[in-house]
């Protein structure tokens, strides 16, 4: 190790964390894989940070991926209803990886989480400092314009921003406060490719835990993997694809199939994204060509997951 500079170039302290970055990733890579948990990880991450608004300057007032949603003043508002799981799967990692910052691990397991499941690459960077205690967290009211969830988005109306439409909400809350364009709104939404709703967690669909809240796509017996294995983690809920433990573009190439499938999610922010012309142009994209899919969502995944941070060394690390 020494005080090789390759990575980084900041000292003994620095390539200990970029060993211990290598090592929890492929730690992760197994766990994942082995309980098919990655549509929760990438949620954790999402929902840290997805407080984040940019009309607030100062860290950690401005939210983001600052590891703030493990403390009970994030992980209790309604919007991250279950994440307290996909939290808990990742202490043990915490433990075995001190080096490693809430904040960069929880962006880690994403990123592991997208690529397992046959998803792109991400060209992520690490080093993001972590909030230390629940009064660094973001209150849940305390985003201008919205009512609750520090501005986290609604699937369905009414609109905590008092949006009347679904594409007014999306862009109120991914454009106006998070500073993302129809495009990137577009690409990651797409990540709802892979993933379930819970009538007791978002309570958006009335499929519910265990066999009997099960949908069709969702029973113990179904074969949602990319390797066609079986193994969809715990039992239950609703999918907006009918295999939706593979990252691919199905979302977008199949929406009118989860459109008229009671068994299928379609919510009235998805139907936005095909509906209002703008984002229609980039939907249509990503239905027919994958590649293009992959690459804006690698880019918009990337941008998502340095909202808000505050990076040492100031550059990030590259592991
Ligand atoms: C566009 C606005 C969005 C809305 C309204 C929305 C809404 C929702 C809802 C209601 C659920 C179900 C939660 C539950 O019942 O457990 C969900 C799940 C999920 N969302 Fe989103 N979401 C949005 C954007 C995103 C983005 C940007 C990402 C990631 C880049 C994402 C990733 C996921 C994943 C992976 C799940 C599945 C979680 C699981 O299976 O446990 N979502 N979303």
């Amino acid at each position: 190790m020494g005080n090789a500079c390759s990575d980084g170039c900041f000292g003994m302290l620095g390539s200990k964390k970029v060993s211990q970055l290598r090592a929890c990733k492929q730690d992760l890579k197994k766990f994942i894989d082995g309980k098919n948990c990655h549509p929760i990880m990438v949620r954790l991450a999402w929902h840290d940070s997805g407080t984040y608004d940019q009309r607030i300057k100062n860290f950690p007032e401005r939210g983001g991926a600052n590891g703030a949603i493990r403390f009970a003043g994030e992980m209790n508002f309604g919007a991250n209803a279950g994440l307290d799981k996909a939290k808990g799967f990742l202490d043990e990692f915490a433990k075995k990886y001190p080096e490693i910052s809430w904040a960069d691990l929880i962006q880690l397991a994403s990123a592991v989480a997208i690529e397992c499941a046959g998803g792109p690459a991400i060209d992520m960077k690490y080093g993001r400092v972590a909030v230390t205690s629940d009064s660094e967290c973001v209150k849940s009211g305390s985003r201008e314009g919205f009512s609750g969830n520090a501005g986290l988005p609604d699937a369905k109306p009414p609109f905590g921003c008092g949006a009347p439409t679904a594409a007014q909400h999306l862009r109120n809350v991914f454009t106006k406060k998070m500073g993302f364009t129809d495009q990137e709104i577009v690409a990651l939404s797409g990540a709802h490719t892979i993933g379930r709703a819970f009538k007791e967690r978002s309570g958006a669909c009335p499929f519910g835990y265990g066999e009997q809240g099960a949908s069709k796509y969702t029973k113990s017996d179904c074969l949602a993997r990319k390797d066609g294995q079986k193994g969809v983690g715990m039992v239950g809920g609703a999918a907006w694809t009918k295999n939706w433990l593979t990252f691919d573009n199905s979302y977008f190439k199949d929406y009118k199939l989860a459109s008229e499938d009671e068994n299928l999610l379609w919510f009235p922010t998805d139907e936005a994204l095909h509906t209002d012309p703008e984002f229609k142009k980039y939907f249509d994209i990503y239905a027919k060509d994958q590649d293009a899919f992959f690459k804006d969502y690698a880019k918009a995944h990337k941008k998502l997951s340095e909202l808000g941070a505050k990076f040492e060394p100031e550059q990030g690390i590259k592991i």
